[in-house]
């Protein structure tokens, strides 16, 4: 069992912690459509057994080992074009705080905490509530590989991996609530540049010649990330394509 004391404002003030659900995504979800889940809650779980990812895809996590969480946020200052913002807000939040533990960790566009030669620590789901011109609530699903040790893919890895121990994931979880209110906060006050200066300055493959695939494999080096959240690759010939998450993949 837990005990946080995260000196929050708001996130975290009531965290809904169960031994066992299907997902933290989907349990927050239906609390905010109940009119159950106010701003701020936080639904936690030891063992999710059919987590969420992108693209479709399952979030498989080892039962105890890991942080499998989802927030409520309820952003109804940002219009639905700038939801990127959320991303960059939990993104930043998940590395400054990890980097604390582990050197050489990375923001994979648009949410993935890689490590820039060992894999993919966590990822983030975010699902949205869209209003007439505004969004209304924002559920921000975490996934961080912590104390796991062993993985089906080869190119998951963990904290512990990394840094050679088992780390303390109830000091994580509240570091981490700690950071993302921050960060969120920050942005509710519209300081955008310092949020997006820091993830790109901790993008993986930032500025470098690398492999990836649109319709066709090609080289190029990612150099932008616009307003919407679309990825910018220059590609050698010099022309630069933004792309939607789903329109490229890095090879
Ligand atoms: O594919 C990804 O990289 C995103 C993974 C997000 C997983 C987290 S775990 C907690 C929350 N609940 C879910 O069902 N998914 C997210």
């Amino acid at each position: 069992m837990y005990k946080i004391l995260a000196n929050t404002i708001f996130l975290g003030k009531d965290i809904i912690n169960l031994p066992e659900c299907h997902s933290t995504n989907e349990i927050a979800m239906a609390k905010v459509k109940s009119k159950e889940g106010a701003e701020g809650t936080i639904v936690v779980t030891e063992n999710q057994t059919k987590g969420k990812g992108q693209r479709g895809n399952v979030w498989y996590t080892q039962a105890g080992k890991n942080l499998t969480f989802s927030l409520i946020l309820s952003p109804k200052f940002l219009k639905p074009l700038d939801q990127f913002n959320l991303n960059i807000v939990a993104s930043k939040a998940i590395h400054e705080v990890l980097s604390q533990y582990v050197h050489g960790l990375k923001i994979k566009w648009p949410n993935d905490i890689v490590h820039e030669e060992d894999g993919k620590l966590g990822g983030i789901l975010i699902e949205n509530i869209i209003g007439q011109n505004s969004i209304e609530y924002s559920i921000v699903g975490i996934g961080l590989n912590l104390n796991q040790l062993t993985f089906e893919i080869s190119s998951a890895t963990s904290v512990a991996k990394l840094s050679g121990g088992e780390v303390e994931k109830w000091e994580i979880f509240k570091l981490l609530i700690q950071k993302i209110e921050s960060n969120y906060l920050e942005l509710k006050r519209g300081n955008v540049k310092n949020l997006k200066d820091y993830y790109m300055h901790h993008l993986y493959q930032f500025d470098q010649m690398n492999r990836y695939k649109d319709s066709i494999e090609f080289e190029g080096k990612i150099v932008a990330i616009n307003d919407y959240g679309q990825l910018g690759i220059q590609k050698k010939e010099g022309i630069i394509n933004y792309y939607n998450f789903k329109e490229v993949s890095f090879l």
